[in-house]
């Protein structure tokens, strides 16, 4: 094998990248983005590593979720606030009502490259370039804000160093306080029809949280209890943003991708001989790759062993996203094959990437009762596989958003139109998260839904 490098990739074909009109710009941004510092510290890294491995080993659970793309436009603290706080309480409902500990990474504060189907949209006759992100270009459909513009990579660099250090603040700076946690009474509890659920997870808590406090473990003498430890991640699309923020730890003298605790492959540029799994081999962050419907078990088990040739537990989570009907005939044979070949892996849920539809009236949508059914078929296959089914992974948002179908509110496609402001796919809104927090955790805690 060819000696790694941070450019390496460079060297291999690669897929879903920008095409820049201004390469000398490019170029120039790149040594402009070596030099700022990094955006995560390795040991935190290697932190989240070992909490992985916990998961692989079926003594913990995965909650991984955030905006399918985060936006530069809609940046703003209350937008990051009602995220963290859904994924906490999401935590919390896990935790409790699961009784796994879990160990959540948010999809934010990086999370601006999106790989696309098709390298142009049309509109009325109209052919631009796709919309690919806001570290790429805007969303807008005119030609100037389609066009790949080389200074949105700083753009980026700052907004997710602009998140991340808020993030940080909520989780450690005491909002995250179970005590707090609890009291919070976001709107979707209060008219929620899990709200009772909820509240009575929130009471036994209460009355958990009093108890230890006699016995003398309170907020001060259990950190545990005031703060928390929430990862960052996204796809590591954009390689040369990538590149640029990898750096070599000193205390071990390996090299991190310090855009984020976690990054992960797309089904998309994950091609074994190609630029993205060449980038991934040298980088000792954990990673993920998207597994969809289209792989075999030969291909998988090639997939793991580039990824994780030495069959550390932590390092790798295959994220399925298989789709609600093609769940159950294609997961089984992966998990038997990977078990039988002894790799040690986290087997996480994606059930929204597979059950994207276009809805009568053009809506890109989901169906909550698709994503509810492959999570419970992920469940029922680890379940009788005998192996543990170790997370989820959601496109999510704090914000009551109506771009999924479905959920306790029975959103229809007529919905849609109210609250529709993704920047690409559909996410699930606050209200069809806490449903599914219910539902996986009863399944954490039978084994199947
Ligand atoms: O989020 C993932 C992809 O970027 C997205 O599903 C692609 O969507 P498209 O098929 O509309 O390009
Ligand atoms: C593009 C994504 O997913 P996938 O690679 O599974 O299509 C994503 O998670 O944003």
């Amino acid at each position: 094998m060819s000696l790694w490098t941070p450019q390496s990739w460079r060297n291999f074909p690669i897929q879903q990248q920008p095409k820049y009109q201004d390469q000398a710009l490019v170029a120039q941004i790149e040594q402009q983005l070596q030099k700022y510092p990094p955006l995560v510290f390795a040991q935190e890294t290697r932190d989240l590593f070992s909490q992985l491995a916990q998961v692989a080993n079926g003594e913990a659970f995965l909650l991984q979720g955030g905006d399918c793309a985060e936006s530069f436009a809609d940046f703003h603290a209350p937008k990051i606030r009602d995220t963290f706080k859904v994924l906490l309480q999401m935590a919390v409902v896990l935790t409790f009502a699961g009784r796994s500990p879990v160990v959540k990474v948010a999809r934010m504060a990086g999370q601006y490259a999106k790989p696309r189907s098709s390298d142009l949209e049309t509109i009325d006759g109209v052919s631009l370039p796709s919309y690919r992100g806001d570290i790429i270009n805007a969303s807008e459909f005119t030609a100037e804000a389609r066009r790949p513009d080389p200074n949105r990579l700083v753009t980026a660099y700052h907004h997710s160093a602009a998140s991340l250090n808020l993030l940080r603040a909520f989780a450690q700076g005491g909002l995250a306080d179970l005590h707090q946690v609890n009291r919070w009474n976001m709107s979707f509890v209060e008219s929620n029809p899990l709200k009772e659920r909820y509240q009575d997870i929130s009471q036994r808590i209460q009355e958990a949280l009093r108890f230890m406090e006699v016995c003398g473990i309170t907020s001060q003498t259990a950190p545990s209890i005031r703060e928390t430890q929430l990862y960052t991640s996204h796809e590591a699309l954009l390689l040369n943003y990538e590149e640029a923020l990898t750096r070599r730890d000193s205390l071990t003298g390996d090299w991190y991708d310090c855009s984020a605790h976690m990054v992960w492959i797309g089904e998309r540029t994950r091609q074994l001989d190609h630029a993205h799994i060449e980038f991934f081999r040298g980088i000792h962050n954990p990673v993920g790759v998207k597994v969809g419907p289209g792989i075999d078990g030969d291909e998988l088990i090639r997939l793991i062993d580039a990824l994780n040739p030495d069959n550390k537990a932590g390092r790798l989570t295959l994220i399925t996203r298989m789709g609600a009907d093609n769940l159950a005939e294609k997961l089984p044979q992966l998990v038997r094959r990977v078990q039988s070949e002894g790799r040690k892996v986290v087997w996480s849920s994606d059930p929204m990437h597979g059950n994207t539809v276009k809805a009568s009236n053009n809506y890109k949508t989901r169906d909550f009762e698709a994503i509810l059914r492959e999570i419970r078929q992920f469940f029922a296959v680890h379940q009788a596989e005998g192996t543990h089914a170790g997370g989820i992974h959601l496109e999510m948002t704090g914000e009551h958003v109506t771009e999924c179908t479905g959920g306790a509110y029975g959103l229809s496609e007529q919905d849609l139109a109210q609250r529709y402001f993704t920047q690409c796919d559909p996410r699930l809104n606050s209200d069809q998260v806490l449903e599914l927090a219910f539902l996986i955790a009863d399944s954490l805690r039978n084994g199947s839904v």
